[in-house]
């Protein structure tokens, strides 16, 4: 199996990079510090955990924003990660944004995707709410693995004004969660965005994130051929095939909404 984890020096320079990118953003914008949507999850529980090493725990706000379908143990350890930090967090309860949505379009009752990513949107207006109204950066907490496979919210939890995790692959991520001192159960949690119940990042996108990981770096970021990604990941050709699907449709998320050229 491919080993994208970095070594320890490697590690140590990716990990003042971030905390410099995160303090460099704030500085520039001239913002007074910076928000955050806190999950429970690993991806934002890191990039809580680089943004006080880089702002201090006066420098970051985080929000807790809980759903219908958010599992209670991931909001308690949302406040977890919070207390821990020692940061300033609100909890701020969506469904009945969310209620008002679907009610105001009521065709899209019970559509799983649509109202998922309503959720995800509410959470944006309301980290934008208080960066308005804070002076503060919103910091995304996406990575490079579901940056590429497109597995996030257009304008919802896509929306952000920098991704300081943008860079690392999942496996990654959980390298420097570990470093940083994320507890283990944090880490090992399988990784859900908690927009429907039941739904994991895994189960949803068919493919675990230590293949989908090699295939990503091996095929779409360094042009391997896909007979070749698939014999050095040990998969069949089809998978890659699946993947750089995924790359290809997702490209819009990636891409400025175009305009006619004239
Ligand atoms: N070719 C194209 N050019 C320009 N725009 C295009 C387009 N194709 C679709 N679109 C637009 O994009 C919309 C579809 O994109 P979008 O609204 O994002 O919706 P979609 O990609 O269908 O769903 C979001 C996916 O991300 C996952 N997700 C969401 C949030 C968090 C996480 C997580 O890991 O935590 C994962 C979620 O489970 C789901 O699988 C369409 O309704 C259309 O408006
Ligand atoms: N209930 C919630 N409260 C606050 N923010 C949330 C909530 N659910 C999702 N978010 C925001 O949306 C982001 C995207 O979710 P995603 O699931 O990709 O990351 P994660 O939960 O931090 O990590 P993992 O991928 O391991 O679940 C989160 O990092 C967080 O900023
Ligand atoms: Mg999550």
């Amino acid at each position: 199996m491919v080993d994208l984890r970095f070594s320890e020096e490697e590690l140590a320079i990716r990990r003042e990079h971030i905390t410099e990118f995160i303090a460099d953003r704030v500085d520039a914008a001239g913002a007074d510090g910076a928000v955050l949507g806190l999950s429970g999850g690993i991806d934002s529980t890191l990039t809580a955990h680089l943004t006080v090493e880089a702002l201090g725990e006066d420098g970051l706000r985080g929000l807790v924003m809980p759903g219908t379908v958010s599992r209670e143990d991931n909001m308690s350890d949302a406040e977890r990660v919070a207390s821990d930090l020692g940061i300033e967090y609100d909890v701020i309860e969506i469904q009945p944004i969310v209620e008002r949505f679907v009610d105001a379009y009521p065709d899209s009752e019970g559509d799983e995707t649509a109202v998922g990513n309503a959720r995800a949107r509410t959470r944006a207006v309301l980290n934008y709410l208080v960066a308005n109204h804070e002076d503060q950066l919103v910091l995304g907490t996406g990575n490079r693995s579901e940056a590429l496979v497109g597995y996030y919210t257009k304008y919802g939890d896509g929306a952000v004004d920098c991704h300081p995790i943008g860079n690392l692959y999942k496996q990654q991520v959980r390298q420097l969660a570990r470093a940083v001192g994320v507890p283990d159960d944090l880490v090992e949690k399988p990784p859900t965005a908690g927009l429907w119940s039941g739904q994991t990042d895994e189960g949803e996108l068919g493919i675990a994130y230590d293949t989908l990981d090699p295939i990503l770096a091996l095929h779409i970021d360094g042009d391997v051929p896909a007979t070749a990604t698939a014999r050095l990941v040990d998969v069949d050709v089809e998978t890659v095939d699946r993947v750089r699907a995924m790359y290809e449709r997702s490209a819009h998320k990636r891409a400025m909404p175009p305009s006619p050229e004239r």
